[in-house]
């Protein structure tokens, strides 16, 4: 697999090179009038000039960089969009302060404050680098939907998650984009994604390593066990060798006795998705740095370690399953790649296409991250929202008793019949979205949707564009004045007809148009099938606070700040995904009908 950031040295080299150009060209320039003509500056000269022209260079450079995009737009017919100005030289303050939030403050909070004060869509000019941001669902909607064409996920996205992705449906465009959805999406019919006997086994696990730890008197980390839950879903359903990481000891809380924390030796599999984890945190880092992401990587890249971590416990499954294929092609009853057999996993559909292993391992990792973080963090935030809503949770257990019962597994149609499942579902990836933050780039000048519908606005050909669905979910324009609130009802009264219908675009936890979540239906069945299981086993959960790692817990000074940060009571970050800092340490109560 390449490895571009590997090259980072080579690449700031030639930044580097790039940079101090002109003095190289002035001091070349000095030397020669000196060997060739009647001119003889002073020896100093040379060195003091090729310095001295380096800041008057790049004044004029911004300068007709500047004068030269309000030209194309102006051409267009089209504004700027206001600019956020910093107080500090290249706007440093700016991304001191995005770097800064970015660790210590709620998530988004700080861009959330940005959009309040300079609008919806607006520039950051950091380092003399245009990037714009956005939570206007009408640009989104251009983006994603009605002007897809025009937007890429780019070569710059690309370096900054190709050394843990490779290239597969997440980070390709163009051609290759569509061969690598084509050859997934047939996996993804309405049987593979309803096969609710593989989530229930791991189900079952889940919940019996769950009532052992509470029996036993401890706090569990339930996103470590959703983790779990969906790390031995995934590899069984991709692949077909499921990494049981559920029969291994689950982690003790902070408050259990030292002996018994030091005590929990870490499997392979653990080792597996904390480097996977790892991964994908070093490459939220290089998207959030944009252009200069390879400066911090000067003595080494942040994610190889961690993907040897992964390709260990990846590739020996990849082998077999080319070798098991290589072995069923001599047999007659080959079926064409269209048609999937009923026990067939992703990866045995993929083989039928290739038996590259590149192209196979980085297929695979793209579905792994694509499916199980998402379903994991949602599921992790859903059994937050309960924690914090008990009615909500109530509502929940009637609806599920009333169609399913306090045992039998549901069914596709049980899931389907289950409206308010749906709306919580909804309501928590409303306020809490798996992908929060998401980039693409146009590829050519470019405009896109103002608040003056005369005066669109421009967007320069391959700036990054990120928007947020997570502070779009949240806008009270959009959402109405209780938008801050958990509260599912909104997907099933009158609000939904006041503000979800008439703008579908306002609310898109899977994205939208050609690139939408090819498994957004698996996820819900999951999801729902999880919740279910859940709920059937146990009718109270409550946050063990003592049991949450210090560092780790809400910060007190948030209590009572506006909006959701003054009401949270875990910590959302975000890498690639979603997820609570520290995880999400419960109790809960067994229900009596279990
Ligand atoms: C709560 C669960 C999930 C959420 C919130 C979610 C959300 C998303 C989002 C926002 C994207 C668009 C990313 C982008 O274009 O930049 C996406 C793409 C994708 N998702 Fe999901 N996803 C979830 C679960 C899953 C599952 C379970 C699978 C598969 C097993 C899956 C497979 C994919 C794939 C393959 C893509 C790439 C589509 C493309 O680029 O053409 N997702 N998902």
């Amino acid at each position: 697999m390449p490895l571009p950031e590997s090259q980072a040295v080579l690449l700031v080299v030639s930044q580097l090179g790039r940079l101090v150009r002109p003095s190289l060209l002035t001091a070349a320039l000095l030397l020669l009038l000196r060997r060739y003509t009647a001119v003889h500056p002073p020896t100093w000269a040379v060195p003091g000039l090729a310095l001295a022209v380096l800041p008057v260079y790049y004044a004029v450079r911004i300068r007709f960089a500047s004068w030269h995009i309000q030209r194309r737009a102006a051409r267009l017919g089209a504004a700027l969009p206001p600019r956020l100005e910093g107080r500090k030289f290249g706007n440093w303050d700016i991304l001191q302060s995005l770097t800064e939030s970015f660790e210590t403050d709620y998530l988004s909070e700080t861009l959330f404050g940005y959009m309040h004060t300079i609008g919806h869509s607006f520039e950051l000019y950091i380092l003399w680098d245009r990037a714009y941001v956005t939570d206007d669902a009408n640009v989104v909607k251009a983006m994603l939907a009605t002007d897809f064409n025009t937007w890429v996920k780019g070569d710059r996205f690309d370096g900054c998650v190709r050394s843990v992705l490779g290239t597969g449906v997440f980070n390709s465009d163009g051609d290759m984009w569509k061969f690598h959805r084509s050859m997934t999406r047939p996996f993804f019919t309405r049987e593979r994604i309803s096969h609710f006997e593989l989530f229930n086994r791991h189900a079952d696990d889940a919940m019996s390593k769950m009532r052992a730890r509470l029996a036993a008197g401890y706090a569990v980390d339930f996103q470590d066990l959703v983790s779990r839950f969906t790390l031995d879903s995934a590899t069984e359903f991709l692949f077909d060798a499921c990494v049981h990481s559920l029969a291994n000891v689950l982690p003790y809380p902070h408050d259990a006795p030292a002996a018994l924390r030091a005590n929990v030796s870490r499997a392979a599999s653990e080792d597996f998705a904390r480097a996977f984890a790892a991964a994908q945190e070093a490459v939220n880092f290089r998207v959030r740095m944009g252009n200069i992401w390879p400066y911090f990587e000067l003595l080494g890249s942040k994610t190889q370690a961690h993907m040897r971590v992964v390709d260990a416990f990846l590739d020996p499954i990849l082998k077999a399953a080319v070798e098991k294929a290589r072995v069923e092609k001599t047999m007659p009853s080959q079926q064409s790649k269209e048609e999937i057999g009923e026990d067939e996993t992703l990866l045995d559909h993929l083989v039928k296409y290739t038996s590259d292993p590149t192209v196979l391992h980085d297929e695979v990792l793209n579905i792994m991250i694509a499916g199980r973080d998402t379903t994991a963090g949602t599921l992790t935030m859903a059994v937050y929202f309960l924690s914090q809503h008990p009615d909500v949770l109530r509502r929940l257990r009637e609806e599920i008793l009333s169609k399913v019962g306090p045992e039998r597994r549901p069914t596709y149609n049980d899931i389907r019949e289950m409206k308010f499942l749906r709306a919580f579902i909804n309501e928590t990836l409303r306020l809490l979205p798996a992908v929060p933050w998401n980039v693409r780039y146009p590829v050519k000048d470019t405009l896109i949707p103002s608040s003056d519908p005369e005066k669109p606005w421009f967007i320069p050909a391959r700036a990054s564009v990120s928007y947020s669905v997570h502070c779009m979910h949240r806008r009270k324009d959009y959402w109405g004045p209780d938008a801050d609130a958990f509260d599912p009802d909104r997907f099933l009264d009158a609000r939904l007809h006041t503000y979800l219908t008439p703008n579908p675009f306002i609310f898109l936890p899977f994205n939208a148009g050609p690139r939408i979540c090819l498994g957004q239906q698996f996820a819900y069945n999951e999801m729902s099938f999880f919740l279910v299981r859940l709920l059937q086993a146990f009718d109270a959960v409550a946050l063990a606070p003592a049991a949450h790692p210090p560092a780790d817990r809400v910060p007190p000074a948030w209590r009572g700040a506006p909006g959701r940060k003054g009401v949270e009571r875990m910590w959302p970050k975000a890498h690639l995904t979603l997820y609570s800092k520290g995880g999400l340490w419960v109790r809960m109560t067994e229900a009596q009908n279990a």
